[in-house]
C-alpha cells in the first residue's frame, strides 16, 4: 500500500460525519462556507504562491509581499468582500505584512483611543487604505513596561502642538510592523509634558512619510531592525525603528478619549479609567488566541496525516511495518495536542462574545468588566501561544527526521509562530497580570462575591476542604469530577499565594518574591476557563452522526492529559490522591485508543487546504514519498552534478600531495 491508500483506509474508520465535524470547527455553517471560499479563493490564485518563499533573499521576500498585498487589496475591493472574508483571506495568504498591524492594531486604537471627532476624520481614511498606520509603542530600551517609555511629547501652546521627540537611543522606537519601508503613519506612544510635569503615556497620531513620495517627513528617521528568526516567515515583515528630532504634531492629534489637552495647555482626565488607553492591546490578545488554534490545527493535521503514513518496526518477515500512528507514545503526545486545537477554538470562540460584549460597555463608559476581560485575554494569550509554540515544535519531533525538512512545513509554522510569546505582551508578564485580578478577588472574599470566570473562587473556602471522590478510572469521565478538581487545584493554589503575600513587609516585595507561584496560580485558573468552556460547550445541540462523541472524548483527553502534565500540583494542594492521580492516567490511555479510529477525520475536519498547510508531509492525498522527492530535486544545489565552488574548493583538497599529511 501508498501512502495514498493509507489514508483512504483511515478515513474509511471514522466513526463521526466529517462534513458535520467542520460545520463545528468552524463555529456555525455561515462560518463554515466564508472560511472555505477564501481558502479556495487564495489556494487557487497563482499571486498566493508560497512554495518559493524559502529560496528568496530578504529584499525579494519582502517585495513580494508587497504584491501579494497589493493583489489581497484588490480582491478585496473587487469582490466587495466583507471584514470578516478579508480577515479570512489575511489568513489563508499566510503571510505577516504590513496590514496586520493597520487592522489589527492601528484601526482598533483610533476606534478605541480616539474622540467621535478624530474617529470620523481618521477611521475613514484607514479603512480606505489612504493612509497606513502602525502601532508604535515598544521602543530599544522598553516593552513590556509601558509606563516607563521614554519617548516625550512635550505641548507647545504657542503653536498649539506637540513635539514628539527621542531623547535617547534607548527610547527610539523598535519593532512596529510595517515601520521600516511602508507606513505612511503611526500610533506613538510618547509621555505627555506640559510645562515640565509629565502626565503619563498617552498616544499620538504622527504622520512618518510624505504621501506623495514616501520619503520620510523632516526631523524623522525610519529604517529596518533586520533579519528575524527562520526564513521566509516573519522576514517578509519590515519590522522597524524610528527616531523623532523634534517632530511638530497638531494638537488634535493627541487621543483623546481618555484624556483632554486644552488649547490652554490644561490637562483634563474624562471620566474613563486610564486603562482604556490599553485596550487596543486586549482586542489583539482575543485575536491572538483564536490565531492560536489556526496554528495548531495546522501542524496536528501534518503530524497526524504523516503518522498515518508512517511506518516503523513491527515486521520482521517483509510484511507491512506498523504504522507510527499505532504507538502509543505517539498517540499521547500527539492526541493532546489534537484536543488542545480544539479546547483552544472553544475557547476562542467564547472569548470573543466576552470581548464583543466589553467592547460594547465601554462605548457606553460602562467600565466594570475590564479587569475580568483583561486577566482572560492577557491569561488566555498566554496560555495559548505558549501551548501552540510547544505543540508545533512537538509535531516537527513527531514526523521525525523529515519534520526538519523545510518542505514539511513545520520548521517555517514554528518560527513564524513562536514571536506569538512575546509580542502583545510577553507571556510570564501576562501571567502576573493573571495575578494581580486573582490576588484582589481572593483578598476581596470577605465583601465581595466573585462573578464570571472567578465566580469559583466565591467557593474557594469549601473547595480548599473538600477532597476528590473519585474511586475507578471511569469516574474520571464525569465533567463534575474533572472540573472540580481543576476547580479545586487552582482556587488552592490562590488562596495559598495570597496566605503566603500576607508574610511579607509589603505586598510589593510578596508578589516579587512568590511571582513564580504566582504565575503558576494564574496558568491553573486559566485552565479552569478554558476547560469548563470546552465543557460548556459539549452541552449545546450539537448535530450530526458521532460529532459530539468524538467531541466529547476530546474534551476528558484535553482535561486529564492537563491533570497529568500537572500531576505535581494537583497532589501538593493535597486535593487528588496519588492513586486518583494515577486512575487519571490509566483514563487517558483508553480515551487515546478512542480517538486512533477518528484521528484522520479529526483532522481533515480542519477543512485546511494543501496551500494552506504548505506542507509535503500533511498532503490531504498521502503522496508523501513521491512528493519529497520533487520538492528536494527543486532545491537550486540540485541544479547540476557539479556546484559551484567545488572545483575553485573542494577538488584542492583532494589533489593535495599526500606526503604532507601525517594523516
Ligand atoms: C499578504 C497580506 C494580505 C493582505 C490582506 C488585505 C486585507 C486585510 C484585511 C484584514 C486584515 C486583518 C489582519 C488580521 C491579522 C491578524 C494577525 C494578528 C497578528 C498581530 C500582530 C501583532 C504584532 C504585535 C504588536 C505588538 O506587540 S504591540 C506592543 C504590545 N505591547 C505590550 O503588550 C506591552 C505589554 N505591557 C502591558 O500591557 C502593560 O504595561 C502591563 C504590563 C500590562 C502593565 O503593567 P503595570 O502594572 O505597570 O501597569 P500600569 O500601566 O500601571 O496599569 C496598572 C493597572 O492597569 C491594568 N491593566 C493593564 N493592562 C490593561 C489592559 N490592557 N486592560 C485593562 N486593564 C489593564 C493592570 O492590571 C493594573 O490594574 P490594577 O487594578 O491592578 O491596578
Ligand atoms: C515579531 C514581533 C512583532 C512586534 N511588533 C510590534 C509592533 O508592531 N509594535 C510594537 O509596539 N511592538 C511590537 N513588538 C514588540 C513586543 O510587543 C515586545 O517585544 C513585547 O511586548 C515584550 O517586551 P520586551 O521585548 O520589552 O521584553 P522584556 O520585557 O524585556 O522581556 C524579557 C524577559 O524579562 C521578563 N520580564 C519582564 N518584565 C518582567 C516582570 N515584571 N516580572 C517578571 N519578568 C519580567 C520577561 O518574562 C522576559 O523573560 C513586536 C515584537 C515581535 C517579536
Amino acid at each position: 500500500m501508498e501512502g495514498v491508500d493509507y489514508l483512504r483506509d483511515e478515513r474509511s474508520k471514522a466513526q463521526f460525519d466529517v462534513e458535520t465535524m467542520k460545520v463545528a470547527w468552524a463555529g456555525s455553517p455561515e462560518a463554515f462556507l466564508v472560511c472555505d471560499r477564501m481558502a479556495k479563493l487564495v489556494a487557487n490564485d497563482p499571486v498566493f504562491e508560497k512554495f518559493s518563499k524559502p529560496m528568496l533573499g530578504r529584499k525579494e521576500l519582502f517585495k513580494n509581499t508587497l504584491r501579494k498585498t497589493a493583489h489581497a487589496w484588490k480582491l478585496v475591493n473587487d469582490l466587495h468582500l466583507t471584514e470578516e472574508e478579508a480577515k479570512w483571506l489575511r489568513h489563508y495568504i499566510d503571510e505577516p505584512s504590513y496590514t496586520d498591524l493597520q487592522w489589527e492594531m492601528f484601526v482598533p486604537a483610533l476606534e478605541g483611543q480616539g474622540t467621535e471627532e478624530q474617529k470620523k476624520k481618521w477611521v475613514p481614511l484607514a479603512k480606505t487604505m489612504q493612509i497606513i498606520g502602525t502601532y508604535a509603542q515598544t521602543e530599544l530600551g522598553h516593552g513590556s513596561n509601558v509606563q516607563g517609555l521614554e519617548t516625550t511629547a512635550t505641548f507647545d501652546r504657542q503653536s498649539d502642538e506637540f513635539v514628539i521627540h527621542s531623547p535617547t537611543l534607548t527610547s527610539s522606537k523598535w519593532w512596529p510592523g510595517g515601520l521600516a519601508k511602508v507606513t505612511t503613519h503611526a500610533i506613538v506612544y510618547a509621555r505627555l509634558i506640559i510645562d515640565g510635569h509629565f502626565y503619563g503615556v498617552h498616544g499620538f497620531i504622527v504622520q512618518l512619510r510624505s504621501l506623495e513620495d514616501h520619503s520620510p517627513l523632516p526631523g524623522i528617521t525610519l529604517g529596518d531592525i533586520g533579519m528575524k528568526f527562520g526564513h521566509g516567515t516573519y522576514n517578509t515583515m519590515d519590522n522597524g525603528v524610528a527616531r523623532f528630532d523634534r517632530v511638530r504634531i497638531p494638537r488634535d492629534q493627541m487621543l483623546m478619549r481618555v484624556s483632554q489637552v486644552t488649547k490652554e495647555g490644561k490637562y483634563m482626565k474624562s471620566n474613563v479609567p486610564r486603562q482604556l488607553g490599553y485596550a487596543t492591546m486586549v482586542s489583539v490578545r482575543q485575536t491572538i488566541v483564536s490565531d492560536a488554534s489556526k496554528a495548531l490545527s495546522r501542524a496536528v493535521c501534518i503530524a497526524t496525516r504523516y503518522s498515518a503514513i508512517r511506518r516503523q518496526f513491527g515486521s520482521r518477515d517483509g510484511g507491512p511495518e506498523t504504522q507510527v500512528l499505532d504507538y502509543k507514545t505517539q498517540q499521547s503526545r500527539l492526541f493532546p495536542l489534537v484536543a488542545s486545537a480544539f479546547a483552544f477554538r472553544f475557547a476562542s470562540d467564547w472569548l470573543k462574545l466576552l470581548y464583543t460584549d466589553v467592547k460594547q460597555r465601554l462605548e457606553v463608559n460602562d467600565f466594570s468588566t475590564l479587569p475580568e476581560v483583561h486577566a482572560c485575554t492577557a491569561g488566555f494569550k498566554s496560555l495559548t501561544t505558549a501551548a501552540t509554540a510547544e505543540g508545533i515544535e512537538e509535531c516537527r519531533k513527531l514526523c521525525g527526521g523529515h519534520g526538519y525538512l523545510i518542505s514539511s512545513g513545520l520548521p517555517e509554522l514554528f518560527a513564524f509562530y513562536v514571536p506569538a510569546c512575546t509580542y502583545e505582551g510577553e507571556n510570564v508578564v501576562m501571567l502576573l497580570q493573571v495575578a494581580r485580578f486573582l490576588v484582589k478577588t481572593v483578598s476581596d472574599l470577605g465583601n465581595k462575591q466573585p462573578v464570571g470566570t472567578a465566580a469559583y473562587l466565591g467557593r474557594a473556602s469549601l473547595l480548599v476542604q473538600k477532597n476528590c471522590v473519585v474511586q475507578t478510572a471511569e469516574d474520571w469521565l464525569n465533567p463534575i469530577a474533572i472540573l472540580e478538581a481543576f476547580e479545586a487545584r487552582a482556587a488552592r493554589m490562590a488562596v495559598g499565594c495570597c496566605q503566603r503575600l500576607a508574610e511579607f513587609k509589603s505586598p510589593e516585595e510578596g508578589f516579587a518574591e512568590l511571582s513564580s507561584d504566582l504565575a503558576e496560580a494564574s496558568l491553573a485558573h486559566c485552565q479552569v476557563i478554558v476547560v469548563s468552556t470546552f465543557i460548556r460547550r459539549l452541552q449545546q445541540d450539537i448535530p450530526g452522526r458521532g460529532v459530539k462523541q468524538a467531541l466529547e472524548v476530546l474534551c476528558n483527553v484535553y482535561a486529564l492529559f492537563l491533570l497529568h502534565k500537572h500531576q505535581g500540583d494537583f497532589l501538593a494542594t493535597g486535593y487528588l490522591t496519588p492513586k486518583q492521580a494515577s486512575l487519571a492516567n490509566d483514563q487517558l490511555r483508553t480515551l487515546y485508543s478512542k480517538v486512533r479510529p477518528n484521528a484522520i477525520a479529526l483532522v481533515d475536519s480542519f477543512n485546511h487546504t494543501d496551500h494552506y498547510l504548505s506542507s509535503v508531509l500533511g498532503r490531504y492525498d498521502g503522496n508523501v514519498y513521491p512528493k519529497l522527492y520533487e520538492a528536494a530535486l527543486k532545491d537550486p544545489l540540485n541544479d547540476s552534478d557539479i556546484a559551484d565552488g567545488i572545483h575553485q574548493y573542494v577538488q584542492p583538497i583532494l589533489k593535495q600531495k599526500l606526503h604532507s599529511s601525517k594523516l
